[in-house]
């Protein structure tokens, strides 16, 4: 019998397969995971933004959790979007008795700038899933309406990171800069020690649906398989920079990922340490 690891998603859906659940679990099947879904809201939506949400009863989310941990215990397990206080409150309680690594993409917007979490329901992510996170991965807009902090540059970034571990209690946080300016897209991994960048060359290109589900599930499969955090974004941001790359043409709108692009040239991330002083 082969060593199967598994890794969980808990997220919503896109049906056009670029973002959300459908995106989790193609990357897990690249990184060679066995993956696991449970779906938080149906959402009706393509390369062109989000026509309609229909959110699944927390009775049912409760009963979709209950069938995965009765039987197949996930090795880790991600969250993207969770739109309610409710659904965060059920999750978190099943994470809490979980010993599986849990990576927590605080999924606000669709890049059509529609909202998938109600906006009353910030607070409720940081009191009650921040805590649980081996990792977060917010964008930059995200991190700013954690932390009300404005980000910047590199100073406003280690600050913001720094709340997010010593304040609200994540064990890591990688502030990930795709939506910031600049010839190069770095990330900034924050373990409450150091402080490592994670940087490849920016790519021209509108075809970027799913590139933050793709890059958290990649780091997911990755901590599943039992590499250490850093291995895991190294890896992850490798394969986001390669789907990215290659991402496709598809749709009217902003086209998806290409969850196999790795396999075509992979695309050198550089990995910088910054040791703090404090
Ligand atoms: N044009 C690009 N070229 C190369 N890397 C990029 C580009 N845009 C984003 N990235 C990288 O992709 C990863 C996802 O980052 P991003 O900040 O876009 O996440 P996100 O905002 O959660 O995704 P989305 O905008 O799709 O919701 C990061 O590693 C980021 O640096
Ligand atoms: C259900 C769902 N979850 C997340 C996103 C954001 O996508 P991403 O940040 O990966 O582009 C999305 N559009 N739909």
């Amino acid at each position: 019998m082969p060593d199967v690891r598994s890794a969980l998603t808990i997220a919503g859906t896109d049906p056009s397969g670029g973002a959300g659940i459908q995106a989790d679990l193609k990357t897990f099947q690249e990184r060679e995971v066995y993956g696991m879904s449970v779906i938080t809201s149906l959402v009706a939506q393509n390369t062109t933004g989000v026509q309609a949400i229909h959110h699944v009863p927390v009775t049912f989310l409760e009963q979709q959790l209950e069938s995965i941990f009765s039987d197949i215990i996930p090795a880790a397990v991600k969250t993207g979007m969770i739109a309610s206080e409710e659904m965060m409150q059920c999750i978190a309680a099943v994470l809490h008795k979980s010993k599986a690594a849990y990576i927590m993409d605080p999924v606000m917007y669709a890049k059509s700038g529609h909202a998938l979490m109600g906006e009353d329901s910030r607070d409720a992510l940081k009191s009650h899933l921040v805590p649980l996170a081996t990792l977060v991965t917010p964008n930059v807009p995200e991190a700013e309406e954690l932390t009300g902090i404005r980000i910047d540059d590199e100073s406003s970034i280690k600050t913001a990171a720094k709340r997010i571990v010593r304040e609200y209690g994540a064990k890591a946080v990688l502030l990930k800069g795709g939506h910031m300016e600049g010839a190069f897209a770095a990330d900034w991994l924050y373990d409450g020690e150091n402080f490592t960048s994670f940087t490849a060359e920016r790519v021209q290109t509108k075809h970027t649906h799913g590139t933050g589900c793709t890059y958290s599930a990649a780091i997911t499969a990755e901590l599943a398989k039992g590499r250490s955090l850093q291995q895991a974004v190294k890896v992850g941001k490798e394969f986001v920079t390669d789907a990215i790359r290659y991402s496709l043409q598809l749709g009217k709108g902003n086209g998806p990922t290409n969850h196999w692009g790795y396999r075509l040239k992979s695309v050198p991330v550089q990995e910088e340490q910054h040791h703090e002083v404090y």
